[in-house]
């Protein structure tokens, strides 16, 4: 579904790259977090999802195309097949919870059944039923992020990019929303989600794609573990499933 091949992202020759030979394989369905400290380039890896930047090196597949070869034309195509949730919400703060779904299919062009049909399911599916005639302003943090999120989805992406979606909630709040998270890739879509949040990635028992300086460093998937301790556990013979 995404597949970076030895991508390298330089935005300033004299400081070392966001990226750096980074190759990685995240397939229909799967549900991966992307961590590392701040500046280890997990929002540089979301933008080349994207295609609002290019990689210097290397090629960046989404959905088996290299989106190098995407014309401009065609880039609102490939984005409409992403969704995207942001940390600090970004709903429009003068229409209701609904009007800021029903956005995300009035622009695409979507029929006015359609939208009535469609966006009570999906603000239901965050746990929003009856707040449809709700203002941001008279939500909580966490209800926001949920009207961002089902935002993100109502077109259907095969692919959720969220970019620290519980960075300014509390730890209660922020379980919430990786439940529906989870419950939108049990759905079907792929998730990616960028975050600091080691609690949450301990409890969630996810794939957990690393980056230290832009630099891949630990991917399970692919049996990467570089560091101390993870050094160990990848020398340690596996144990065979009896
Ligand atoms: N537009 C840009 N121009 C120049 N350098 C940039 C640009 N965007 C990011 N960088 C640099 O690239 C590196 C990776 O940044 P990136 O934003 O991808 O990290 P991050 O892991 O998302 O950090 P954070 O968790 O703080 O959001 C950093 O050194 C940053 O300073």
């Amino acid at each position: 579904m995404i597949r970076f091949d030895q991508v390298t992202k330089i935005y300033d020759q004299n400081s070392r790259p966001a990226l750096e030979d980074i190759s990685v394989e995240i397939d229909r369905g799967d549900f991966a977090f992307l961590v590392g400290s701040s500046g280890s380039g997990k929002s540089t890896f979301i933008r080349l999802v994207l295609k609002e930047d290019r990689a210097t090196r290397g090629a960046v597949y989404v959905a088996g195309q290299n989106v190098a070869n995407i014309p401009s034309w065609r880039v609102p195509k490939l984005r409409r097949g992403i969704g995207v949730v942001f940390q600090d919400f970004r709903l429009l703060p003068n229409k209701t919870v609904a009007a800021n779904v029903a956005f995300a299919m009035q622009v695409i062009g979507k029929s006015r059944a359609v939208i009535r049909e469609t966006v009570p399911e999906v603000l239901k599916t965050v746990g929003l039923e009856g707040k449809d005639h709700r203002m941001p302003h008279e939500l909580s943090g966490g209800e926001q992020q949920r009207v961002a999120i089902a935002r993100a989805v109502v077109n259907k992406p095969g692919i959720l990019l969220a970019d620290e979606p519980t960075g300014n909630l509390d730890p209660t709040t922020s379980m919430g929303i990786m439940s529906v998270l989870d419950r939108i890739n049990q759905n079907g879509t792929t998730v990616v989600m960028a975050t600091h949040d080691n609690v949450i990635v301990n409890e969630m028992r996810r794939r957990v794609i690393e980056l230290r300086d832009g630099r891949l460093v630990r991917d399970e998937a692919q049996g990467i573990y570089v560091g101390a301790q993870d050094r160990k556990r990848a020398a340690e013979p596996k144990q065979s499933a009896v």
